[in-house]
Formats: C-alpha cells, structure tokens, sequence
C-alpha cells in the first residue's frame, strides 16, 4: 500500500463510503408488543420472560443476533438486575439447548417440531428450559409460561403449550434424555444430549484427535467435556490495551486478572460498556484466545528494526488493535485490511483510541487476496485470521451452531487458502505469517497449513507453541502436539482458535 492509497482509502473514500451506507432498517421486534390490547399486556404480568421470547423471535424470524438483540430488548422494556440476568439466561439457554428440547418436546406433543407453528414452539421451548435448564419451580415455570404463550400465541396455543408442558415436566432431565437419545448410535446420542448438530461433534471430534488434544482411548470424554464448555456460558473477557489502559484499570471496576493474557481481566458480571476504558476502546471485550494470538505473532523473532506488520483481514479489528500497540512498543508499524467497508469502518472504531495516542496504524479496504500481487515480499510479520465457520465460539453465541452447515466449509477453506497464499506473497523473505482461525475444524486449520505448504516450498512452518506463555510467562500446557497450537475451552477457557505459524524462507528453494 502506497502513502496515497492509504491516505485516499483512510479519509475521503472512508467518508465517501459511510456516506453511502445508510443504517440498517430498523427491526420489527416490537411489532407483536405494540400489537396486543392493554388488557392482554396486564395479563402477562412478566416482562423478563416475554423479552426472552421476543429476542427469540428476532432470531428465528430475523436472523439476528442474540448478544445484540438483547441488551437493546432489555433496555427498551427498561429491565435490569435480576430480571435482565433471568431473561439473558432463559433466552440464550434456550437457545442453545433447544436441539435438545426439540426432541423432548416433540415426544410430549405427539408430533415433530416442524408441525408446531414456530412462534408457539418457541414459547414451549422456553419453558422446558425453566423446567429442564433452570430452577425454576415446575409450577412457576409452567403457569408463566401458559400466561406468555396466552400473550404472545393466543388463548387456543396457551392450552397446547399447558398440555405439552405438563407432559415434558412429568420426568426429569436425566429421564428425557435417556428416552430421546435411546437406539440412537453413540455420536448421534451425543449431539442430541449436548445439544449440537451431529456434523459439528464429528468436526469436533476429529479437530481433538487431529490436535493432539486426545487420543482414540480417551476422545470421547474430552468430546463430552468440549460440549459441556459449549453449553457453559463463558465469562466476558477483557483487554486492557498495552500503554492505553491498565489491567488494574479494569480491576478497580471489578473485574478479576486473567489467567493466561497479562492483558487481560474477567468479568463474572455486569455490563462491560459501562466502563469508560471499554467505551473509549483503550480497553475492550475480547477472549483471551485471541489475545494469546496477538501475543504469539508479536513475540515472534523476525530480524531487523522498524518493521511493517499486516492484518490481512482484519474486521472488525479485535486484534490488530492489540497487534498496533504492540508492534507501536517495537517501534513497528501495523498495517490493515479489510475486505468490507463497513467492517473497516468498525476496524476505525475500535482503533480510535489507538489512533489518537499517535500509534500509528495504517488501515484500507481491499480484497485480502490480492494483496499479496500488489505488494509482494513487503511485511516482516502478516496476521491471516481468516473467515472461518466460528465453531471455536459456540459458547459466545448461542445462536451460531444452528446457522452452520456442513456444507460451509468447503466455501471457507477455499478463500482460507486464498488468503493465505497472498500473505506469503506479500510476506517478505525472513518473515512470519501467523494463520489464525476461530474454528478447530481440522478442514479450516491444519489441511488449509499443510495445502499451502505444497504450493508454497519458500516456506516453512514452525512450531508456535513455545511463543503461547501465561500472564506469569509459563508456558501454557495442553497446546497439543504442534507444531500449530489448538486451544479449546474446556482445556483453556478460551475459544477453540488455532494459530499456525509460517516462515518465509530467506533464500528460495
Ligand atoms: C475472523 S474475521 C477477523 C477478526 C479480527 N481479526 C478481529 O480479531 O477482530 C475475518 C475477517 O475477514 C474479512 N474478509 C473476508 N474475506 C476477505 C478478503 N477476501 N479480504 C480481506 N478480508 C476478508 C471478513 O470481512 C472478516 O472481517
């Protein structure tokens, strides 16, 4: 990237750009409240449960996301406290777990899960999470639920849901999945119990096998302890950005010290937006996975001073505004990319404070891919952390194992290989590339390395594991048998990324 282009493609085609991009029609959410007569509303008598039901909606209906639907459901309906926890937990548990109740709820009400009209499924399958899922006492489950449902579905689906429900809460959790998963082979049992898609626990169940994370004699209890942690909802994680907030920063608001990421912190509650280093982006919300990640590539020895580093895809810049401040304490110069322009319109967004403390950052919009002819043998250290299925995130976003398919992957690894063929091109002799992505799947990490190891003799991989150090500087165990490094969340308590690092050789061969 020449000083011009940046400067065109960081000032006026930006603003041309989001001058052009309006905002996103707003969403019908509130379409069914606004609907309802007052007297129904009175009825109804529980906010929290009809906000889980309606973020549910959008989702199923929409296509939104969860962790964006709800914060804005709940400060439109002005929940908080107890009520805004019991609302998160009832929908994302649901969400997450409806796999499961689907099967349950399909032999309580005597038909499949697709004869049920999708509006009223969803309102039953909230409340066989109170009644499978949560404490909710059986009959507070049931009575608020048959209220909701006579809300939100009408007074004819409020009796189906009361029948259906009563049936589901006759057995316990334990009992229902014996029934559900009976006859069934072991694998497909399994994706029912835990509920995930059977390709995913086979993708999952391969990636540990193929890291190294387990073994033939003991990979299915790991695979059982894997989508455990799915189900689990993780603790928000934080970054105090290197010279633009302290962890201690982060600590006085509560938070407690991460274990791995000396940057990092853990929050156990509360709204990270409402601390002001994470609204001012000197700080963020980002899982220590990809925190370790940032760390790695900037730790790695590449000869010479003032070098030029590239994320090569970088939206919406999580971790090339780790990446700037440490290559900003290197006296190096991050540069980035991005495909979308919205997504580098937010890549400015959480660079801003970055920017405004002078690191410097040199931030385009391009297709990745074609990078490397443009600028060959340029970067002394290139960040690919490719677009990828995101199955090392179930846990984050409860939504997202639903919206995968198998036949996904075969797109991403294409432009996967793609992207990392231009970042070796445009990688100069000596230097590294750092291949990341947020899946363990073992077709996106490890066969995306060795396909490029083929076509590309100039370069060699090494091991990354020992640049993966603790917040202490220990190394960090359980990485599996490299030379890659595959983290997983029930080893971790991080996302499943892998990272995989390259060298460019420095004569060809
Ligand atoms: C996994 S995300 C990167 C996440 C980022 N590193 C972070 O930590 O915030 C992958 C990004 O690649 C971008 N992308 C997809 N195709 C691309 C291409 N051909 N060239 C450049 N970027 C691309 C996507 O828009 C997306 O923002």
């Amino acid at each position: 990237m020449s000083d011009s282009e940046q400067s065109g493609r960081n000032h006026d085609e930006y603003r041309n750009a989001k001058g052009r991009q309006r905002p996103q029609a707003r969403r019908t959410s509130d379409r069914a409240r606004s609907e309802q007569r007052p007297a129904e509303r009175r009825r109804s008598g529980d906010p929290a449960r009809r906000v889980a039901w309606d973020v549910l909606r959008q989702v199923h209906d929409n296509d939104a996301y969860a962790n964006i639907a709800m914060p804005k459901a709940l400060r439109d309906n002005r929940i908080s406290g107890r009520d805004a926890a019991f609302a998160s937990e009832l929908a994302y548990g649901t969400l997450r777990m409806h796999g499961l109740y689907d099967r349950i709820i399909e032999h309580a009400a005597g038909r499949g899960a697709s004869q049920i009209d999708p509006a009223v499924l969803d309102t039953i399958r909230l409340g066989a999470h109170q009644l499978l899922g949560m404490r909710v006492p059986s009959h507070a489950a049931a009575s608020e639920t048959v209220a909701l449902a006579r809300e939100v579905n009408g007074a004819g689906a409020a009796g189906f849901v009361n029948a259906v429900l009563r049936r589901v809460s006759e057995r316990t959790r334990e009992e229902w999945v014996a029934e559900v998963t009976a006859g069934r082979e072991p694998l497909a049992a399994l994706a029912v119990e835990h509920s995930h898609p059977e390709w995913i626990v086979r993708a999952l169940r391969g990636a540990l096998i193929g890291s190294g994370a387990a073994a033939a004699e003991n990979v299915d209890a790991e695979l059982r302890r894997l989508l455990e942690a799915d189900n689990d909802p993780a603790d928000v994680m934080l970054v105090a950005r290197p010279h633009l907030a302290t962890v201690e920063e982060l600590l006085d608001e509560g938070a407690t010290p991460s274990r791995l990421s000396p940057f990092g912190a853990r929050m156990s509650g509360g709204d990270p937006g409402a601390i002001r280093a994470v609204r001012d982006t000197r700080a963020a919300v980002q899982d220590e996975g990809s925190q370790l990640l940032a760390l790695a590539l900037a730790s790695v020895p590449v000869e010479g001073d003032q070098q030029e580093w590239l994320d090569l895809c970088a939206g919406p810049g999580g971790k090339a505004a780790l990446l700037a401040c440490l290559a900003a304490e290197q006296d190096s110069v991050l540069f980035v990319n991005e495909v979308s322009e919205h997504r580098t319109d937010l890549v400015r967004r959480t660079m801003a404070a970055a920017l405004q403390s002078g690191i410097e950052v040199m931030i385009g919009t391009g297709d990745g891919r074609e990078l490397g002819a443009e600028e060959p043998d340029t970067y002394d250290k290139v960040l690919v952390d490719a677009p990828c299925t995101g199955l090392g995130a179930l846990r984050r976003r409860p939504e997202a194992r639903w919206r995968k398919s198998a036949s996904d992957v075969a797109g991403l690894t294409t432009l996967q290989g793609e992207l990392l063929d231009s970042a070796i091109a445009a990688t100069r002799p000596g230097g590294v590339i750092g291949y990341a992505t947020c899946s363990p799947h073992t077709a996106e990490t490890t066969a995306v390395v060795a396909d490029a190891l083929k076509r590309h003799p100039e370069v060699v991989q090494e091991d990354a594991r020992p640049y993966f150090k603790d917040a202490t500087g220990k190394q960090i165990p359980d990485l599996g048998d490299g030379p890659g490094v595959q983290l997983w969340p029930h080893l971790h308590d991080t996302d499943a990324m892998f990272f995989a690092l390259l060298r460019k050789q420095s004569t060809s061969v």
